[in-house]
């Protein structure tokens, strides 16, 4: 039986669209979620996903900032501005676009973010309590997925997840929520031996790789429910995931789309955490 297309775009607009709703009543309180973002450099890419978080700000109402600066930018200025925008009771939300030019250090900068306005989840004090199951911002590719099985009615209590990544944005963060789901949970990567071994035992498969259609059809167990994470162009150019849709649609039970399917989750989830930053704002004005 063909699989079941998990819609990502129109889960994403649903909860927007409750978003939006809960925003509205933040600013009769007298409150606007509020999001910076700094863009380092030139690649379009970045440029371009930068402008669609603009919009989707937008849509649901919430006031976005946007500091573009040039790829020679020293480390000290960008510091300097995080630890202006950590003091800025108008921002909730600041997020350094990754990958940021090699002459400044990634973890430096994620450091000096306030964990409390750290949306993107990346800090450790928050990656610490999401390892520890305690309520934090959890990073926004993983915690989409997590919230777009809980639409879908797919539970992941009991299920075999088997992530294919390990990276601190995504794979990682993405088998310690599946674990908080009471998932039995493996971990595969680069050099895992025999990947579909592992893959080929999975209820459910989280492909987070960076190779376009790295897993195909005979990696997957029929019935399997497949979450494909990646981002890359084929060989005519065209957006597609880390698995050949194609062919493993006609034997997995449910499967996400590249694009349509994990990407809109991800900037809905960056807007979700903005609104509970600023919720938690609120609540603390009150106190
Ligand atoms: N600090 C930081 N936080 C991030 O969350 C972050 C980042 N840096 N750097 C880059 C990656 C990538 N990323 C995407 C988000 C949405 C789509 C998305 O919406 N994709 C659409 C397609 C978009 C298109 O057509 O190009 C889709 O899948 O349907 C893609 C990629 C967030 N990232």
């Amino acid at each position: 039986m063909a699989a079941a297309i998990i819609d990502g775009k129109a889960i994403a607009q649903d909860i927007r669209t409750e978003l939006k709703k809960e925003i509205e009543k933040l600013k009769a309180n007298g409150v606007t979620p509020g999001l910076a973002v700094i863009l380092v450099g030139d690649d379009q890419a970045s440029h371009t996903y930068v402008r669609n978080k603009d919009k989707a700000c937008a849509e649901v109402g919430i006031h976005s900032e946007i500091y573009r600066y040039p790829a020679d930018l020293s480390e000290e200025v960008l510091l300097q501005k995080v630890a202006e925008l950590n003091e800025d009771p108008a921002i909730h939300g600041i997020l350094v676009q990754l990958p940021l030019p090699a002459h400044l250090s990634e973890d430096k900068v994620i450091d000096a973010i306030s964990p409390e306005k750290d949306v993107d989840g990346f800090h450790p004090v928050n990656v610490g309590k999401m390892a520890i199951g305690k309520e934090a911002f959890y990073s926004c590719t993983p915690y989409g997925i997590i919230k777009m099985l809980e639409r879908e009615n797919i539970s992941l209590e009991g299920k075999h997840v088997v992530v294919v990544g390990r990276s601190n944005i995504v794979g990682k963060p993405a088998a310690l929520l599946s674990l908080k789901e009471s998932a039995t949970v493996t971990v595969c990567h680069s050099k895992t031996k025999d990947l579909s071994a592992f893959t080929r035992q999975a209820d459910v498969v989280i492909a987070a790789v960076g190779k376009a259609k790295f897993l195909k059809k005979d990696d997957f167990k029929p019935g399997a429910i497949i979450i494909d994470v990646g981002m890359n162009r084929d060989e005519n150019g065209k957006l597609c995931g880390d698995v050949d849709f194609e062919s493993a649609k006609e034997t997995a039970a449910a499967i996400t789309p590249v694009p349509g399917g994990v990407g809109p989750m991800t900037i809905t989830m960056l807007l979700y955490n903005t609104v509970q930053s600023a919720k938690q704002k609120a609540q603390q004005a009150v106190k």
